[in-house]
């Protein structure tokens, strides 16, 4: 008999934020959401947050849950409305089940394709997510498989871990699923499928390699994981796949020690984002309008953008959209830069020249202190101090 080759340790970078991505394979049992591997999970996610790291879940098992629930059997193929329908009848089944695991309280997120592809949708959802994690809530993600037709749904969990790792900003997607890691052939069909440890910024040489869904419960298999890092990855980000059903694996991840596949990003995060911001359109005929000051503070200090720099809103626009930044004096007509505002042209218009603590007042409430945050703000060229990426 041919013993599959098996994945030695490795360690893994620190880090501070993580997405915790958990596949119905690892939860679903007989009758329904068991607690065997949650259990070891769970413990990861607790010796992480001890050690001051914020985690969020992106939980599979609502389908799961609601097919128990009405003692049916897994039906590969079934309709879209029958998925729903269980998901909507297991998804409180599968927050009670995980807040039977955790002592601090956990938060339901259910997201849909389209509260990702609208940037104000995004951001609030972000700024939810954030929250959460700043209260010591515990995030628990699953798509929102009730609304979630065709042209709205995610897919699948791997992709929704992915996104939300992005969203929060995350240093790592881990994947946890029923297999030691990626190997480089489909493991089921190939005894001597040989493992695969690191790779870097993976193609599609390694997407080949993945196959599909290894149980009745489980939906994308390997093939969704690699594209989900490949998605991770393009946001900066590093995806780490491991085996959740094994509680060794589990304890020494949450002391950075991994035993399973690291699919490590081609960029840098910061080098994403400044892409993203440096490349994607702006609203066409939207800027905010500032003054020297601001503009000196921007190109010189490496600040954020506060309405008391801000003279004026020009043209319509609204909260999260990319629009230009430029100098309210017509000697320096080229934009100093560009930047995804927290603010609309309307709300600009109110608040220009004023403190930041008078937002509040003046608005009836506010989305923080900046109109563009620094993180969300790239530099023209001819006054960037900062190493420019292709
Ligand atoms: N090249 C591969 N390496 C590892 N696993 C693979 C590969 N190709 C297909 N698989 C299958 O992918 C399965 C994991 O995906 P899936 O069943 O969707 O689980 P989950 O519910 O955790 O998302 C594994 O059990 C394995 O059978
Ligand atoms: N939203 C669905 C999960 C869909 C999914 O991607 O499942 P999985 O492949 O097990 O991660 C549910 O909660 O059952």
């Amino acid at each position: 008999m041919t013993t599959r080759i098996a994945f030695a340790e490795q360690t893994i970078p620190a880090w501070k934020r993580a997405v915790l991505k958990i596949g119905s394979s690892l939860l679903a049992g007989d009758g329904g959401l068991s607690p065997r591997h949650a259990v070891h999970l769970a413990a990861f996610v607790h010796a992480c947050r001890a050690q001051g790291r914020e985690v969020v879940i992106v939980s599979s098992g609502a389908v799961a849950a609601g097919r128990a629930m009405l003692h049916a059997a897994p039906r590969p193929g079934a309709a879209m409305a029958e998925r729903q329908a269980l998901a909507a009848l297991g998804q409180a089944k599968l927050m009670a089940f995980w807040q039977g695991l955790f002592a601090q309280p956990v938060a339901q997120v259910l997201l849909t394709h389209d509260d990702v592809r609208n940037r104000r949708r995004y951001l609030n959802a972000r700024a939810t997510l954030q929250e959460l994690l700043r209260c010591g809530a515990l995030p628990i993600v699953n798509e929102n498989d009730t609304v979630s037709v065709d042209e709205l749904k995610l897919g699948d969990n791997d992709t929704l871990g992915a996104i939300v790792a992005a969203l929060i900003d995350a240093d790592v997607l881990f994947i946890a699923t029923d297999i030691d890691g990626l190997y480089d052939r489909d493991p089921r069909a190939n005894v001597d499928a040989r493992p695969m440890q690191t790779v870097v910024a993976p193609g599609d040489d390694i997407l080949a390699m993945a196959g599909g869904a290894g149980s009745a419960v489980g939906t994308g298999g390997m093939r969704t994981k690699i594209l989900a890092a490949q998605r991770a990855g393009a946001a900066g980000i590093d995806t780490v796949l491991f085996n959740g059903t094994r509680a060794a694996v589990a304890h020494a991840l949450g002391e950075d020690r991994l035993t399973g596949t690291r699919l490590v990003a081609g960029r840098s995060r910061i080098a994403a984002r400044k892409h993203w911001l440096r490349h994607a359109p702006v609203e066409p005929g939207a800027a905010i309008v500032i003054d020297a000051g601001a503009a000196a503070a921007l190109t010189g200090k490496g600040a954020s953008l506060l309405p008391i720099g801000v003279a004026d809103a020009r043209g319509e626009f609204r909260r999260g959209d990319l629009v230009e930044i430029v100098r309210a004096d017509a000697a320096h007509a080229a934009p100093v830069a560009r930047g995804v505002t927290q603010y609309s042209a309307a709300d600009i218009r109110r608040i220009a020249r004023r403190r930041s603590q008078d937002i509040e007042s003046v608005l009836g409430y506010n989305y923080g202190d900046t109109i563009v945050h620094r993180d969300d703000l790239s530099l023209h060229a001819a006054n960037a101090q900062e190493p420019q990426d292709v």
